[in-house]
């Protein structure tokens, strides 16, 4: 059997005392496409950056390729695009500066890149549809453009795993769609992806699993539920994961 990717175990975690999420348990393993849902501030975000280790556990463990979180160095094998980072922000980064930013962790901050890193830089720009926009400010790029320059910054770092905080928030439908593009070609190329989401839209075919985060605890881990109600309407794909007050019938596919 292949050694899961991520092993959450009865963890806790919470900020300044207060807790947030309280004895999760969690395993993706190799190829799967997990998409992480649950109301606003239900902690999707706390959970993810306790798996990465950027928010302390209060009880409980974090593996990572099978090496417990605070003995794991492997970093490069993992890419991480934050909630709304904005690329832009003041820098005044061209796009394919942003991404080769991505290879950092691969190829050490001393050495110059080589064709490996161009390669990787360029397969990634071409991933996410910003090939033409190389040499642009990221700051002249629209807001989507920028989250698909993020992900091609983890895409570049050729990771196992991508662990993305909404990516497709706010972001428009082209975007979306070289996005769900990007991500059907990494998992086709035995990627792992834990994402956090909102809205599924095009990424919906390819979540294999999903895990819904309601009053601090896991309700669901299985099946992509089904928009419900007035959420299945047309050009409304939102996902209301409140586990317990919807009748049985939404989490069936
Ligand atoms: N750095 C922080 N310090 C203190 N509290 C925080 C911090 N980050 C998040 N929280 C709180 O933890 C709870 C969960 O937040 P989190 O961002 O994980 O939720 P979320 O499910 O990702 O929400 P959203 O869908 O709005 O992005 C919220 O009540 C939030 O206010």
């Amino acid at each position: 059997m292949t050694e899961p990717v991520i092993q959450v175990a009865h963890a806790a975690v919470g900020y300044d005392g207060r807790a947030v999420l309280r004895d999760i348990s969690l395993t993706v393993t190799a190829g799967e496409v997990v998409a992480v849902l649950g109301a606003n501030g239900s902690g999707k975000s706390t959970l993810i950056r306790a798996v990465l280790g950027l928010v302390p556990l209060g009880a409980g463990s974090v593996t990572l390729f099978g090496t417990p979180q605070r003995r794991f160095r492997q970093w490069h094998r993992i890419g991480y695009v934050p909630q709304r980072l904005g690329a832009g922000s003041g820098v005044p980064a061209t796009v394919g500066e942003v991404v080769a930013s991505g290879r950092l962790a691969r190829r050490g901050v001393l050495r110059p890149p080589g064709r490996a890193d161009r390669e990787a830089v360029a397969a990634a720009l071409r991933a996410v549809g910003l090939a033409d926009r190389a040499g642009d400010p990221v700051a002249t790029l629209s807001g989507g453009q920028q989250q698909r320059t993020l992900i091609a910054r983890a895409l570049a770092g050729r990771p196992e795993l991508l662990v993305l905080d909404e990516p497709t928030a706010g972001v428009d439908a082209a975007s979306q769609e070289a996005f769900a593009t990007a991500l059907r070609d990494f998992r086709d190329g035995g990627g792992t992806v834990l994402l956090v989401a909102h809205e599924l839209g095009p990424l919906r075919p390819l979540i294999s699993r999903a895990v819904v985060v309601h009053q601090g605890g896991i309700c669901h881990d299985g099946a992509v539920p089904e928009p419900a109600g007035h959420h299945a309407e047309p050009g409304h794909d939102h996902v209301h994961p409140h586990c317990d007050e919807e009748p049985a019938g939404l989490w069936s596919m």
